[in-house]
């Protein structure tokens, strides 16, 4: 047998296992937390136990140890080296630890981001020049590691790269300008920290070094202090798995590598980049193939991944999954009747680390029992299957996409802005990006329906009776543009999968996207069509009640896609032409209903953009016209409104102008200059989120006017709308009440 890993695995527990008892931990005082903080670490132990065995079972050569974090692996890696933000104290205890991640009393949460192009989101570390790096004695790593020794395995240590900790790091003081300043000290703690693990434990067998940012554009000084920390690191060890994932790794790096003698290097071969690989020269004794994806929920082709092994016949090489298992959900087996069609096509995380011991086995012994040869034979039988099965193709929606052609997608160059304006004659209009408090309520009345308790009639009735609620209070706040609220959304991409046909709805698929919140991707495994219209029924009842406009809402094709797991069998973009298809359907239903202005919203489109700069075009090019063809045959006195939910659009300004909306709503409540400046080039209408949605302290109307006011220098205010930064559905009425009153209250000190 070759050898074998995994990068790293989730982290839940089957069933969330841990998520009730890390919540309670967040809100204890000292004195709960003290009694929780047991159970908290038995739990982990159970997770950790269960990960482990699955890889002993399925003879993976390395158990992992540094791969479970209690909130964020970067916060754990942080935690290792003693890297506390000064405003936390210099306390490493577990208590700290989610005062970092969460803020205290007096202190705001460190910042988190998006890990690369995943909706993982990591822990921004801080440093300023009196960051003190030192090896932490008491580390988390230290505890598994004893705990570890249960099984009489070979383990291997994994550990965020000295040099990602610190690119993906900010700096936090006027006084430090290059965080480079502060790598010998960081790399001095770090090989401390694997010189005393190794002492501890001598299973470890391999060291795991992740270097994600190696796959960024990275400057000489940068390239060239990555060669001299990986020069030393394996003049110490002999035995550095140095491993990057999610994309190519930078062309000059490899360059800048060549020389250095790691055990292995790791790559990720999930997007067709063998070919990549194959031609790059390192020194590392063995090649880490990242051949089972860990970003997707289907089987691994067997066969494919016999074929790619074999183009590396000239080197020596090590088996595993492209990247960590964090971003798939962790056992198939624990669904039941909703993907019942699909689920033989279907690998979660417990499947895949079997997927590695079959290619294992069918590598390195090819008449190996009849019980491999079996699963080998089922693999090649369900990804046939899946190939050409009845449940994915529709004539119908091909034909339509073959029909395709360049004027059905509607450039709405001749948009009459006179006929705009009519309809909204007043400056700095007020709005509302969507959804209103999903009260306990609401919740109850859409779980007694799925559960079949309550009779569809009277679930509509009572969903009916939330929206009046709804639009009688956002006439009371007297907001211009209405919206009807959404109570009957769950989550805004899941309830539009549940109507849409190619869509399925796992029961347990649940991935991490920070911390102790998880979300539930559905699956896109066939043709999209629509069952019945998804909006309209909501929006025709809410339009009766109100005299002033009523603004219809739909979520656009990019979020559809990036938010659920994806087909493997066609491109991106053959998908997100499937959803427009749909979505135009609609929204020229909606127009016919007389709903002048149709919201259509693209929260993941900056997510969405790709790693190498040199494949934004192609993504602009597909995304943008995706989009347009949601507007075919619309007339262009309909208005249309689009919400993104960062500022940070720098990259994708010219993306958002080739959406050809007439207005775009962007979060500036947390604003900083560079939106302002992004917005000088912007010659659209803008809705100002100047309501932060993502605390619950009320809207600050001087703050609020200050921002407009800065903006007002390159923005006319015929084209600024006012409105929250995002949908209010986490929020609780007694929280929004003020703030609305307060954010229309801003109007007239504006004119
Ligand atoms: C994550 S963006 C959310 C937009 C959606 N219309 C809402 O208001 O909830
Ligand atoms: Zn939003």
């Amino acid at each position: 047998m070759i050898g074998s890993h995994v990068i790293g695995l989730s982290r839940l527990g089957f069933k969330r296992d841990i998520k009730i008892t890390l919540e309670k931990c967040f809100i204890s005082d000292k004195n709960e937390f003290h009694k929780l903080k047991d159970d908290l670490i038995e739990i982990k132990k159970k997770i950790l136990y269960k990960n482990w065995l699955i890889k002993i079972l399925n003879q993976i050569t390395y158990i992992n140890v540094g791969d479970f974090s209690l909130y964020d692996h970067i916060l754990d890696n942080i935690f290792n080296v003693c890297a506390v933000p000064n405003r936390f104290g210099s306390s490493l205890s577990l208590k700290n630890y989610f005062n970092c991640a969460r803020g205290d009393e007096a202190n705001q949460p460190m910042e988190m981001k998006k890990w690369f192009n995943t909706n993982y989101h990591y822990i921004v570390p801080e440093y300023n020049i009196k960051t003190n790096f030192q090896y932490n004695k008491n580390c988390f790593l230290r505890k598994d590691l004893n705990f570890a020794n249960i099984f009489k395995s070979k383990i291997k240590l994994i550990i965020i790269g000295p040099i990602t900790l610190l690119k993906l790091g900010k700096i936090k003081d006027n006084i430090l300008k290059n965080k480079l300043f502060l790598l010998p000290k960081l790399l001095e703690s770090i090989l401390r920290m694997i010189i005393n693990l190794c002492k501890l434990n001598n299973n470890i067998k391999i060291i795991q070094i992740e270097e994600p940012v190696s796959i960024l554009n990275l400057s000489k000084i940068w390239l060239e202090n990555i060669k001299n920390v990986y020069s030393l690191i394996c003049l110490y060890f002999k035995n550095i798995l140095f491993t990057t994932y999610f994309d190519e790794i930078n062309k000059n790096l490899i360059n800048y590598l060549k020389d250095i003698k790691f055990y292995a290097v790791h790559v990720d071969l999930n997007n067709n980049q063998e070919n990549y690989f194959m031609k790059i020269n390192l020194k590392s004794k063995y090649i880490s193939l990242g051949l089972v994806n860990g970003r997707d929920i289907w089987k691994n082709d067997l066969e494919k991944s016999y074929y790619i092994i074999s183009k590396f016949n000239n080197r020596k090489i090590i088996i595993s999954t492209s990247c960590s298992l964090i971003h798939s959900p962790v056992d198939i087996s624990l669904e039941n009747k909703n993907i019942k069609k699909i689920k033989y096509w279907i690998s979660f995380g417990v499947q895949k680390i079997e997927e590695i011991n079959i290619i294992n086995k069918l590598y390195s012994d090819l008449n190996s029992g009849l019980f491999i040869n079996k699963k080998f034979i089922k693999n090649i039988f369900f990804i046939k299957n899946k190939k050409k099965s009845k449940l994915i193709f529709f004539k119908k929606v091909q034909n339509k996409l073959r029909k395709i052609c360049f004027q059905d997608f509607n450039f709405r160059n001749n948009i009459n802005e006179d006929v705009h304006k009519n309809y909204f004659k007043k400056n700095f209009l007020t709005t509302n990006i969507g959804s209103f408090p999903q009260t306990r309520k609401i919740r109850k009345i859409r779980s007694d329906f799925k559960n079949n308790l309550i009779e569809k009639i009277f679930y509509e009735k009572l969903i009916k009776r939330e929206i009046i609620y709804i639009l009688k209070k956002q006439l009371d706040y007297r907001i211009d543009v209405l919206v009807h609220g959404e109570p009957e959304r769950n989550d805004m991409v899941e309830y539009f999968a549940e109507i849409i046909n190619g869509y399925a709805i796992t029961k347990n698929g649940w991935v991490q996207s920070y911390g102790s919140r998880y979300v539930k991707p559905p699956i896109i495994y066939g043709d999209l069509f629509l069952k019945s219209y998804m909006t309209i029924n909501w929006i025709k009842f809410s339009q009766k009640f109100i005299k002033k406009p009523l603004k219809g809402m739909l979520t656009g094709p990019l979020t559809m896609i990036k938010w659920s797991f994806i087909r493997n069998d066609q491109p991106f973009y053959i998908t997100a032409i499937q959803i427009s298809i749909i979505l135009n359907k609609e929204i020229l239903k909606l127009e016919r209903l007389g709903i002048k202005i149709i919201q259509i919203d693209e929260p993941a489109i900056r997510e969405f953009l790709p790693i190498k700069k040199n494949k934004y075009n192609k993504y602009f090019n597909w995304s943008s016209k995706s989009f347009l063809l949601i507007y075919k045959n619309l007339k262009n006195t309909t208005q249309i409104h689009t919400h993104v939910c960062y500022s940070d659009f720098k990259n994708i300004i010219n993306l958002i102008d080739n959406l050809n909306v007439d207005v775009i709503s962007i979060e500036t409540a947390r604003s900083n200059f560079d939106i302002i400046d992004s917005l000088k080039r912007y010659k659209r209408s803008v809705g100002l989120g100047v309501y932060d949605i993502h605390t619950n302290r009320k809207m600050s109307i001087d703050k609020a006017i200050y921002i407009i006011k800065l903006i007002l220098s390159n923005i006319k205010k015929d084209k600024i709308w006012i409105n929250p930064d995002c949908g209010l559905k986490t929020r609780k009425w007694k929280d929004i009440d003020k703030s609305l009153i307060n954010m229309v209250s801003i109007k007239p000190l504006l004119n």
